[in-house]
């Protein structure tokens, strides 16, 4: 049996975080970057996650953790170095609750795939905790495949869409030209800086009915 892998929104959701240290950090960062709405219980915490909270992106309230806690909170990441508080954690939550538990993964009901992004691409890599350095080192081989131009293309093929789903009725028609979005030429011309030529190429297929 294998993970169900999805992306979750996390807009304005609770998200409780218990510890503070580096492994926490980490985690909070791409909680803020996802716009968590983050409480972090912890009687010590690093210096970023220190500045977050002056920032107040976060919330953090100085003390040892509570099962009271986690109460009301969508998503659950258990992060201090005593295994027996993380294992309290754990039997805090209800089962409908989300719950990582970063020394016990058989435990939680989702792990952190390492995660790459560039402008609406993400990639995400998980080894299903097999080995995590293993995940990082893909992301990060796979970075340099995935350079800046593909957020400029994908911005360009999300415009692309839009237009095709408006004035392209014809089921047909929108298959084709959305297939020959994803052909070498547009890629090349973004990668190139030729945006006009870009575009001209994209009016070409929106005439071309077969
Ligand atoms: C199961 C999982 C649960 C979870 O945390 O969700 C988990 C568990 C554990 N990690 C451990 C160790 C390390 N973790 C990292 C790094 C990352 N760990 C992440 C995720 C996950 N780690 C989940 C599985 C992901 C998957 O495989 O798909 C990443 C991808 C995402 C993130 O944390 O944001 C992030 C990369 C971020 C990036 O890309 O930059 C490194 C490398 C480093 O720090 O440089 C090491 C040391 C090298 C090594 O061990 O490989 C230990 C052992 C601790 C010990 O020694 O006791 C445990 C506990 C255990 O295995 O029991
Ligand atoms: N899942 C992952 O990606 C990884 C997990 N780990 C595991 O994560 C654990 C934590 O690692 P680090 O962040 O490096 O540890 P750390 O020592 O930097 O931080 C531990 C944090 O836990 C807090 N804490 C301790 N007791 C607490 C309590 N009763 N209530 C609330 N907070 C409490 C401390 O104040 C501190 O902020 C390690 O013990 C290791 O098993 C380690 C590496 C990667």
């Amino acid at each position: 049996m294998s993970e169900y892998p999805a992306m979750i929104r996390l807009t304005g959701k609770k998200v409780t975080v218990i510890g503070g240290g580096k492994v926490a950090e980490r985690k909070i960062d791409s909680l803020l970057q996802a716009g968590g709405s983050v409480v972090v219980v912890s009687p010590d915490v690093t210096e970023p996650i220190k500045q977050w909270a002056k920032d107040m992106q976060l919330t953090w309230i100085s003390k040892d953790f509570e099962p009271r806690d986690v109460n009301d909170a969508f998503l659950v990441i258990a992060a201090t170095n005593q295994r027996d508080v993380n294992e309290k954690v754990f039997q805090a939550v209800n089962e409908y609750q989300l719950i990582n538990i970063v020394d016990h993964p058989e435990k939680s009901n989702f792990i952190v795939p390492s995660t790459f992004r560039q402008g609406h691409l993400t990639i995400a890599i998980s080894t299903s905790g097999a080995s995590p350095g293993l995940a990082k080192k893909i992301k990060r081989d796979l970075a340099n495949q995935y350079d800046a131009s593909y957020g400029n293309y994908l911005d360009f093929l999300k415009s692309c869409r839009e237009v095709v789903k408006q004035q392209v009725k014809n089921p047909e028609d929108r298959k084709r030209i959305f297939e020959q979005l994803l052909t070498d030429d547009f890629l090349k011309l973004t990668q190139l800086g030729e945006f006009e030529e870009r575009e001209k190429l994209f009016m070409k297929l929106l005439q071309v009915k077969e």
